[in-house]
């Protein structure tokens, strides 16, 4: 079975990405990622029902913290970022501990944040258990917690120490969560790379078939595009704003939602089409690269329009809390057709409402 990694080469904070079946029996080299006296093991309740026992036994008990939190987006908050720093206080972690994140996106930032601020910032490892997890969250460094007002407010840039991504986990993954994470591996050939889009369209089949070599060579694909991203503009001055590619419409879908509708995969994908129908509205994106977008949006069975009930108006307001605006003016990632996108500023409220309004 293929086994791939990738390197983000950031000077003294560089980190390689495994990837591959086996990992979380790896002991050793989870043992390894984490060298202090102090382990605080974050999960939520279903990822720990399928794979806590063997990272459990990697750490050994006696250094051992776990915390096992509710599943869920809407768990991502202040207060669960509170009761992950008192478990750091009160296991007496020191400098060296290291916090462990083991499941999807939201365990990732959250035990991640924790990590970033203990102590103004401890080491921090990635499991991550999804297939979101493994192509985007658990890379880069993102770490954050959600507000009422919006998605990923207060967060800090922290990156991991080592990402371990077991693909074997993914064999118990719900297909709506596999789902949501295709939406983000073809965000990457969406803005980046349209060779890489056209694979996906050829092995649209066989990765929904969670067929384990094309899996693999997704995700590494995926975590290659990032890498260089982030190693070029590690805190988003620039380029790195390009991954937020359907997030300002996404994420202003997950807020009015109280973040208990879509999934981050599934509302990236409407925004996706959101954002490329505005471009194509603006003359910047070709349709026909628009209709191949939402086929392959669709085929991989996610939701191609915004649900039902949502108000344009509330949307258009999450958008300007959106964190790449400047001056109280949106700034948003445009397409210019498959591979390429840009950061444009200036577009008019009402070109916005209106494709908001279309769904
Ligand atoms: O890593 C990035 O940069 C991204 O924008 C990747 C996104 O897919 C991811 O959802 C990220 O957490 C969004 O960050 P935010 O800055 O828009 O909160
Ligand atoms: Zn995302």
């Amino acid at each position: 079975m293929t086994q791939h990694s990738v390197d983000v080469a950031l000077g003294a904070r560089s980190y390689s990405i495994r990837i591959g079946p086996g990992l979380l029996r790896d002991a050793e080299a989870l043992a390894a990622a984490a060298p202090g006296r102090h382990v605080l093991l974050v999960t939520d309740a279903n990822v720990a029902r399928h794979h806590l026992a063997p990272v459990q036994a990697a750490f050994g008990e006696r250094r051992l913290e776990t915390c096992v939190l509710p599943p869920g987006e809407q768990e991502k908050t202040l207060a669960r970022f509170g009761e992950l720093i008192g478990r750091l206080a009160d296991m007496g972690a020191s400098r060296d501990a290291t916090v462990v994140a083991l499941g999807g996106g939201v365990v990732g930032d959250l035990a991640g944040f924790a990590a970033a601020t203990w102590m103004r910032g401890i080491r921090f490892v990635q499991v991550p258990t999804t297939l979101l997890a493994m192509v985007d969250s658990s890379v880069g460094g993102k770490t954050a917690v959600d507000l009422p007002q919006g998605k990923n407010l207060v967060g800090a840039f922290h990156q991991p120490a080592a990402v371990f991504a077991d693909t074997d986990v993914l064999a118990t993954l719900p297909a709506r969560e596999l789902a949501a994470g295709l939406a983000e591996v073809l965000k990457y050939g969406a803005i980046g790379d349209a060779g890489f889009f056209a694979w996906l369209e050829r092995h649209m089949e066989a990765l929904l078939a969670r067929e384990p070599t094309a899996v693999a060579e997704a995700i590494a694909r995926s975590c290659a595009h990032k890498a260089g991203v982030v190693v070029r503009d590690e805190t988003e001055q620039g380029e790195r704003a390009l991954l937020n590619f359907g997030h300002t419409f996404g994420h202003a879908i997950e807020t009015e939602q109280g973040y208990g509708g879509l999934l981050h995969g599934e509302a990236v994908a409407v925004g996706m089409l959101l954002a490329a129908e505005l471009s194509a509205r603006l003359g910047l994106a070709p349709a026909a690269d628009r209709t191949r977008l939402e086929a392959l949006v669709a085929g991989f069975g996610l939701p191609v329009r915004i649900p039902p009930g949502l108000d344009p108006d509330a949307l258009l307001r999450h958008m300007r809390l959106d964190k790449k605006n400047r001056s109280g003016a949106l700034r948003l990632v445009l397409w210019r057709g498959l591979g390429r996108a840009e950061v444009v500023e200036g577009v008019e409220d009402a070109a916005v409402r209106a494709v908001l309004a279309a769904g």
